[in-house]
């Protein structure tokens, strides 16, 4: 089965997303998520300049080396804008295959290792007690585990605090907006939040929080220390993690898991804090981490260290790698959780799909392939429009620190 030709799609039903979509001799069509959030034409042009060319005529059923001849090929590896490109590609060709097998995308990975998909959804709420609230929403919606994030006193934006609290949308600027931040507000304020949530939910569900980078490894010692009479699923992303060795210094303080990854986007990024046992969740999922082939071989070097899949599931990612992150998660072995950030309806019109959400798991549905459309004539009039994720700025003299 010959590729005959390909497209990106670039599309803002609310939100920006790069769609790949690959066409072949048979009549079948396979599409793939390239959306990097507020970099969006980077990726565009790689696939379009530099990908496109270089996959009409090859045989589409050849997935594993198509994925080989675009990583070594480019000579220029890593990094999110190629493992994105390559992402595209990869679920496209993995869509085909299954289209081909008239089968759903996980029977060819292996098929079903469980009845459906444990999701966690988000809440939020301005202060504590908006949280709570929100929380308790969420578990009345019937999700099993919650992610609780809150304002902070005397900080005017923080990270996972919107005003739609259904849907979060970071990229809120045409240029950067500004957030400000303190770590000693926050380091005083979240055990607080979670000491009023595990007293109004009970211990029935499972909380988890993100962090999003912004402490250094003693300060996330602390939080993660302060936060263990709460039992929380997992810690997100403490600290940065180019310096994975700083996560030693977070493990010697404290037992509340940890999840990192969202942001990798190779296996060499995961080496070192899976092989050190360092985490207990890997966070990187199908768009920014070179499609289902590499993340297959991410989870089977966790499996190795009993570290489990937590995959990245933001609306920045487009229904697409939901649907191919929800193949991958029915099938994969060492599945931990699945993150759910809701869609709003304008963006489920344009990538009609075929998973669904039923009392706290997705199921990734029995439809051929990855069971994600895209309406072409629908996403024509949503035009790109620019937009960044914020900076972060220290709220007593402004410097610049991680968002
Ligand atoms: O969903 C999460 O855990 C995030 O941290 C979301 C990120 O901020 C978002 O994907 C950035 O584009
Ligand atoms: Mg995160």
């Amino acid at each position: 089965m010959k590729i005959t030709d390909a497209k990106v799609i670039i599309c803002s039903p609310g939100r920006n997303f790069v769609t790949l979509k690959i066409y072949t001799d048979e009549g079948l069509t396979g599409i793939g998520d390239a959306t990097l959030n507020g970099r969006e034409l980077a990726v565009a042009s790689y696939l379009t300049d530099h990908v496109i060319p270089c996959l009409i005529g090859r045989d589409a059923h050849q997935i594993e080396d198509i994925w080989q001849y675009l990583y070594r090929g480019a000579y220029w590896r890593r990094g999110p804008v190629t493992m994105s490109a390559i992402a595209a590609v990869d679920t496209a060709l993995w869509d085909i295959k299954a289209k081909a097998a008239n089968m759903p995308l996980y029977q060819l990975l292996g098929g079903k290792s469980r009845n459906g998909v444990m999701v966690y959804g988000h809440a939020n709420g301005g202060d504590i007690e908006e949280t709570v609230d929100e929380v308790l929403r969420y578990a009345s919606l019937g999700y099993k585990a919650i992610r609780a994030q809150a304002g902070v006193p005397g900080l005017k934006k923080v990270y996972g605090v919107s005003k739609d609290s259904m849907f979060y949308e970071p990229a809120d600027g045409s240029l950067p907006s500004e957030h400000d931040w303190s770590t000693e507000r926050y380091l005083d304020h979240a055990p607080k939040l979670f000491d009023r949530l595990r007293d109004k939910l009970g211990w029935e569900h499972h909380l988890l929080h993100d962090v999003h980078h912004r402490l250094t490894p003693i300060e996330a010692g602390r939080l993660g220390k302060s936060l263990e009479p709460y039992r929380l699923f997992w810690m997100e992303d403490p600290t940065a993690a180019e310096n994975q060795d700083a996560f030693r210094l977070i493990r010697e303080h404290t037992v509340t898991p940890i999840a990192v990854g969202e942001v990798f986007n190779t296996i060499w990024d995961c080496k070192e804090l899976i092989e050190k046992q360092y985490i207990d969740y890997i966070r990187a999922t199908v768009v920014h981490a070179g499609g289902i082939t590499h993340l297959r071989r991410i989870a089977d070097l966790a499996a190795m260290y009993q570290v489990r899949t937590g995959c990245h599931g933001a609306t920045d990612l487009s229904p697409v790698c939901m649907g191919a992150a929800l193949h991958f998660d029915t099938w994969v072995p060492n599945f931990g959780i699945q993150e759910y950030m809701r869609h709003t309806e304008e963006t489920d019109a344009v990538f009609p799909h075929d998973y669904r959400f039923e009392d706290g798991f997705l199921h990734a549905g029995e439809t051929p392939g990855h069971g994600v459309d895209i309406d072409e004539a629908l996403a024509a009039k949503y035009p790109y429009q620019r937009a960044f994720l914020p900076v972060n700025r220290l709220a007593h003299d402004g410097t610049l620190c991680n968002w």
